[in-house]
């Protein structure tokens, strides 16, 4: 059946502006309050992980820190490790991401380690995580496909998202990293994690190299998944994944699901207009169609 409202998990801010040219901490505050200003109540807004990796995540304790807290929005941090963890938590993280792959290689080139070392980070982070009652999401990468190995088996999606959910993240985010999904394909790695980990605790995180990112949403929609990872203007890509485009447009979604008649809580035009300006100050014309079309 199909939901009537999806929660749209907004992640320019963080894998959006990972990956482009750097922009400056007031250029990423004012964001930030533009995509709330939208209606958007879940925004993962920096990541706390080695600056020498991604620099253009460096400054972001100073957005947690300074960013104005619209109530009801919940801002959400990339943590790889206990450090990282340690400085969202100073600095007023809402909740944490850890994040896994279902590829060794990636996993490698990603975090600097093997997907069970990765797993034996997390238990640290999972266990003061609870103390202070900070809820944890799990991100899977490579879920589709890796640009290091090519095929990935959906067991090895389905066992790594077990383990995470097992941990105790209250969702696991799905990520076709290098965007190289099609419909079909998508349903029956969904249908694989649905067997391990219950299909409402499911979000999915397409990005869309190849295009495919709004038709495998829609193929996956009446599956009983009702959260769905976007970026506004299709900001972004992976540092680890050379030539993957950025997330599915976040006016992208948002359109196709108002078409739809399933409700988001969000703005259209406002959404649009965060990404105009934020692709303006990046240099570049927005890759949300949607954005353009309205423009
Ligand atoms: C995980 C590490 C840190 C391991 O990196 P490492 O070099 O193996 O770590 P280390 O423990 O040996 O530490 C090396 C240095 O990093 C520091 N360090 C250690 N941890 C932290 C931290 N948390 N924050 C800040 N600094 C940290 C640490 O203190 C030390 O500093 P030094 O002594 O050299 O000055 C590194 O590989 C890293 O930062 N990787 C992050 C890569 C990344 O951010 N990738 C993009 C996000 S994932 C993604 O986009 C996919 C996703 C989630 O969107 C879903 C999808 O689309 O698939």
């Amino acid at each position: 059946m199909m939901p009537t409202t999806v929660s749209i998990f907004e992640v320019g801010a963080r894998d959006g502006l990972q990956n482009e040219v750097a922009v400056t901490t007031q250029a990423k505050l004012q964001l930030i309050a533009d995509l709330a200003a939208s209606g958007l109540t879940r925004i993962e807004a920096g990541s706390f992980v080695s600056p020498k990796w991604v620099p253009q995540m460096a400054d972001s304790a100073d957005i947690f820190t300074q960013m104005p807290r619209v109530k009801g929005v919940t801002y959400s941090a990339l943590t790889p490790n206990l450090k990282g963890f340690e400085l969202a938590l100073a600095s007023g993280a809402d909740e944490v991401a850890i994040f896994g792959a279902a590829s060794e290689s990636f996993s490698q080139k990603n975090i600097n380690c093997s997907i069970d070392e990765s797993i034996e980070r997390f238990i640290p982070l999972m266990q003061i995580a609870k103390q202070h009652s900070i809820p944890v999401r799990g991100y899977v990468s490579c879920v589709l496909g890796c640009p290091y190995e090519g095929h990935i088996e959906v067991n090895e999606v389905a066992r790594v998202s077990e383990i995470l959910y097992k941990m105790g993240c209250y969702e696991i985010s799905l990520g076709d990293t290098i965007g190289v999904g099609t419909p079909v394909n998508a349903r029956r790695m969904v249908e694989a994690v649905a067997k391990v980990v219950p299909v409402e605790k499911l979000a999915l995180h397409f990005h869309d190299t190849y295009g495919q990112a709004l038709a495998n949403i829609f193929a996956c929609l009446d599956m009983g998944i009702a959260t769905f990872d976007a970026s506004v203007a299709g900001l972004g890509g992976c540092p680890y994944a050379k030539g993957a485009s950025g997330n599915l447009a976040t006016e992208d979604l948002v359109y196709m699901l108002h078409g739809m008649g399933i409700e988001t809580g969000i703005d259209l035009n406002k959404l649009a207009t965060a990404g105009n300006n934020i692709s303006q100050i990046i240099g570049r014309k927005s890759a949300s169609k949607v954005a353009n079309a309205l423009a």
